[in-house]
């Protein structure tokens, strides 16, 4: 039942999904779980640059961790499903934003704050790259990444010839530090 300042979602799992949560209460981002058949493992982004090497790089990287690259699906960049689909009330979005701590690591969203319209109805997708030196590896059920709910208006395009004065005008990319 929905309280003031609350708002029911429906969510839907799908198989395997888990559904999110708040991790502690007054968090404000609904923490959001991998939906992973494969673990995937993302390849550092500056290694693209070099693709004929990036296997040998990380066949010694897993060797020296006694994984087997075979078994990993490997991608420079990723949509990691979330398990879960949505029915947002009309006039309403969500966002997907990465978890601080995993940005520490070098997992970069590139997409972030991603918009999750309150029409879809497929799976929710985490779109994901590795910053860092070192391959990242994504497990299922991992915590990867959180999800805000905001009201979005609808807006009403009024075209016009003439916009009102404001103090800043046209200035703008780093106008306000110079004179
Ligand atoms: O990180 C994301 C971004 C988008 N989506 C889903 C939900 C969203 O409603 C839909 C479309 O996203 P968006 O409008 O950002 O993508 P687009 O490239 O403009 O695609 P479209 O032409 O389908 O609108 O894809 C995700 O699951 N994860």
């Amino acid at each position: 039942m929905e309280k003031p300042g609350q708002l029911d979602v429906k969510f839907q799992l799908i198989e395997g999904g888990i559904m999110p949560r708040y991790t502690y209460e007054g968090d404000a981002g609904l923490d959001c779980y991998a939906r992973m058949e494969q673990d995937l493992v993302l390849l550092p982004c500056h290694w693209a640059y070099d693709e004929d090497r990036a296997s040998h790089r990380l066949e010694r990287w897993c060797d020296e961790r006694q994984l087997d690259p075979s078994q990993l699906r490997q991608a420079f960049i990723h949509a990691v499903p979330l398990g879960i689909a949505m029915e947002l009330p009309d006039g309403y979005e969500a966002q997907i934003r990465p978890r601080s701590g995993l940005s520490l690591q070098g997992l970069f969203c590139p997409n972030s704050p991603a918009t999750i319209d309150s029409g879809y109805r497929g799976e929710v997708h985490f779109i994901c790259a590795n910053l860092k030196a070192e391959p990242f590896v994504i497990r299922n059920a991992d915590r990867i990444c959180q999800m805000l709910i905001f009201p979005v208006p609808r807006v009403n395009l009024v075209p016009s010839d003439q916009l009102a004065t404001s103090s800043r005008g046209t200035r703008r990319f780093g106008s306000s530090g110079k004179e």
